[in-house]
């Protein structure tokens, strides 16, 4: 059988079939090694600067990590992994991922939740949202044109598995900014869904 393909791009790639183990429970891998987020790395994301600023000094704590295996960019090709988003708040706000829009926005991203409980909060650029539960057993889609954020409101990590085409690429635009136009936060110790001041201040 031939394992050869074409990227639809002129130049022929190849790959051969291959397996990865991921910790059903925990997400981690015994055969790579993950990207770590410290919080440092997500300067001016989280609302509550002062609390950020803190938490930095005391210790800069992973927020999040992920497994993103080195596929071909190519629309014939997919990339999967494992991210896992690590318990805790920064003021009221849940830990979570920066999020991202895809570089070549109409590529699409399937999200499955092996264990924890949070949101995967999603918006495209006209505005419209949507947060879909996470919780074991839970897939969720992230149709075309979203920006998508996995958000941890338990005490537990938040581990998904996700697949996507690999060529989608990521593209930080206005969330490295202005975020999302909702926040995911703890009020009186539940999750709750509020307006990001950012997105509300300048309409
Ligand atoms: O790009 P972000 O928002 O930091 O999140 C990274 C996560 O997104 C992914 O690209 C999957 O969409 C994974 O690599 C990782 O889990
Ligand atoms: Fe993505």
């Amino acid at each position: 059988m031939s394992m050869s393909n074409s990227n639809g791009n002129g130049s022929d790639i190849t790959t051969i079939p291959f397996s990865a183990h991921f910790d059903l429970l925990s997400g981690l891998s015994k055969d790579y090694a993950s990207t770590k987020r410290p919080l440092s790395r997500m300067a001016g994301m989280y609302e509550d600067a002062d609390a950020f600023s803190k938490q930095v000094a005391e210790g800069d704590p992973d927020i999040y990590e992920f497994y993103e295996l080195s596929m071909p960019e190519s629309p014939n090709e997919l990339l999967f992994g494992t991210s896992i988003v690590y318990p805790g708040k920064v003021g009221r706000e849940y830990y979570m991922t920066k999020g991202h829009f895809h570089t070549i926005l109409d590529t699409p991203e399937v999200y499955y939740c092996l264990s924890g409980r949070g949101y995967m909060l999603m918006e495209n650029p006209e505005g419209e949202w949507k947060a879909e539960r996470f919780e074991p057993g839970q897939a969720v889609y992230v149709p075309p044109r979203y920006a998508h954020r996995s958000i941890n409101v338990g005490d537990e990590p938040l581990v998904t598995f996700f697949v996507y085409r690999a060529d989608s690429g990521h593209d930080y635009g206005t969330i490295e900014t202005k975020g999302f136009r909702k926040l995911i936060v703890d009020v009186n110790g539940g999750a709750e869904i509020v307006d990001n001041p950012k997105w509300s201040q300048e309409g």
